[in-house]
């Protein structure tokens, strides 16, 4: 590959209209456009679009565009006396140029903020006086984050009142293949039946006939599997309690003039939002909230399955994936995440190709104990290959020296070489099979728990020439800086991200972590378990 990424560009898109595209080094790429503040568009690496926009959409004001990612606000839906979902996706925004601050470790390369305020226009519809800041970033496993601030900048002293969702058009394969987990036995408000309230069954969702319900005080986490595409979407959400679920189905699809008839079939909205209880601020006050969407090869979710359905086709779409409970983690991890920065793990964790797998149970931040005592606890069970090895992996690099018996196994360990030849991961040392009642490690069977003891995350700068990699996160030190020309800029990408995100510092452990890596790098370029393989920019280290 030749030739510099460019991360943020502003362009023409359809009819004139201002758009900014945002791209990522492995290919993933999005477009925002400045009317509606939307997201149009959002690829993967391999270039296969993510969201639905309809080919009737019109790009025209004051038309919203129908698709991608609307922003409805200061109303959703018809719950109140403006315009189906307010206004401000048929707005023109600007981009901010006061932005808030990008938290100085992170990996968000390409991301733009986006402005709106209101207009004396509006006010004569809703009496208000709001600034709306959104930020747009393409992380960097791919993954796309929607942030919002809402401030009442009202100088009269009265408060408002709003609610709020992203619209999240997913595209599928075929809506009759897809289901989403993580609503079952969740309260909803159908707004087909005038809004009654019901609860949810215990099985996933699919999808026979029109929906449109607005799920209540829903967990933080759905899953969107689309079985034929083999994909499965990962909505995360903060600050937005409620869900909407919506499909229009033939009948009302022939009635939308911006929607084709048919494609219903290809599309399905599950929407982060606030809606049951109305968000009130007093001039002055700031609501955020914000949304990370990620596409997985289904293979890899972990989701739970369909206890209907037959075995044969629950294995044709998705591999029963061991669970992993990782139930502690360091207080730098707590409260990363309470920043946002550790939902950023999924990305890390897609970049090994996991998917789901590890990230259900690991991003639940727990509540670390000290940063003196173990860091985590990792037990639980593992039933695919895959995962299986890369657990293993990830223990033999992350355990505890003490419970490899002595400290000289320690010494001996830091003293082996730099690069150690990576541990064989070929197709013929895989554990061949896996079943429900096997696992890798005889103390995970019995749940003992492994103590992991990485350092607290050392949030000293270094010098970046002294750590070979652009970061301001201390990972190594003194000589065990590596030769960049003995590993991939890849590994050395993800050493650095794991060790920001997970919020450990792998110094004394900077071999096992190089092996580690090299491993899953290996591991991932011999591909053969379906994972796609790796597209690694400047490979020998130059970096991206
Ligand atoms: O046609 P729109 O204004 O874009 O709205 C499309 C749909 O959005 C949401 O999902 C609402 O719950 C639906 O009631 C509405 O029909």
């Amino acid at each position: 590959m030749s030739g510099e990424t460019v991360f943020v560009e502003r362009c023409k898109g359809i009819n004139g209209l201002d758009k900014v595209v945002l791209r990522e080094v492995r290919g993933s790429s999005v477009e925002v456009y400045l009317y509606g503040g939307q997201v149009t568009s959002w690829k993967n690496d391999h270039g296969e679009e993510l969201l639905f926009v309809s080919s009737k959409a019109t790009f025209v004001p004051p038309k919203a565009i129908r698709g991608g990612i609307p922003i409805c606000f200061p109303q959703f839906g018809s719950q109140g006396p403006l315009e189906l979902h307010g206004h401000v996706s048929s707005r023109f925004w600007s981009i901010d140029p006061d932005p808030p601050p990008v938290p100085t470790n992170s990996l968000n390369k390409a991301c733009i903020d986006l402005l709106l305020e209101h207009t004396e226009e509006g006010v004569k519809i809703w009496p208000h006086r709001y600034e709306i800041r959104q930020r747009v970033s393409l992380r960097s496993g791919g993954d796309l984050m929607l942030s919002s601030r809402i401030r009442n900048t009202n100088t009269d002293g009265k408060s408002f009142t709003f609610t709020f969702a992203y619209h999240n058009y997913f595209s599928v394969s075929d809506i009759s293949e897809v289901r989403v987990e993580g609503l079952e036995t969740v309260d909803y408000l159908d707004n087909m039946q005038n809004r009654k309230r019901f609860t949810e069954q215990g099985d996933a969702i699919t999808f026979e006939s029109e929906v449109d319900k607005m799920y209540v005080s829903t967990p933080t986490k759905i899953a969107i599997l689309d079985h034929e595409k083999k994909r499965t979407f990962v909505l995360r959400k903060d600050g937005l309690p409620d869900a909407v679920v919506w499909n229009p189905w033939d009948k009302k699809a022939k009635a939308i003039p911006d929607f084709g008839d048919d494609e219903f079939k290809r599309m399905l909205c599950v929407e982060a939002a606030a809606v049951e209880k109305p968000i009130t601020l007093k001039p002055g006050e700031e609501w955020k909230g914000r949304q990370e969407l990620s596409a997985v090869p289904s293979s890899y979710y972990s989701g739970q399955l369909d206890p209907k359905k037959p075995q044969a086709q629950q294995e044709m779409g998705h591999k029963k994936m061991g669970r992993l409970d990782w139930q502690t983690f360091s207080q730098a991890q707590s409260e990363a995440f309470a920043e946002g920065e550790a939902i950023g793990l999924q990305g890390m964790i897609n970049g090994f190709g996991l998917g789901q797998s590890f990230v259900d149970h690991v991003s639940d931040p727990g509540l670390g104990p000290s940063s003196k005592a173990p860091l985590g606890q990792l037990t639980g069970q593992v039933e695919d290959p895959l995962v299986a090895r890369v657990f293993e992996l990830l223990r033999q690099s992350l355990v505890s020296p003490s419970s490899e018996g002595s400290s000289q196994a320690r010494t001996d360990r830091r003293q082996s070489p730099m690069w150690s030849p990576p541990l064989e991961t070929g197709p013929s040392q895989r554990q061949p099979e896996f079943n429900s009642e096997e696992v890798c490690d005889p103390g995970i069977a019995s749940g003992e728990c492994l103590p992991l003891v990485l350092h607290p995350l050392a949030m000293e700068v270094v010098d970046s020439a002294t750590v070979g990699v652009r970061t301001a996160t201390k990972i190594f030190a003194g000589d065990a800086v590596p030769d960049p020309c003995q590993v991939s800029a890849w590994v050395l990408s993800q050493i650095q991200e794991i060790s920001s995100l997970l919020g450990v510092s792998f110094v004394g452990h900077e071999a096992e972590a190089m092996r580690l890596f090299s491993a899953i790098e290996a591991s991932w370029r011999g591909g053969d378990q379906g994972g796609k393989q790796l597209q690694v920019d400047g490979h020998h280290g130059k970096g991206a």
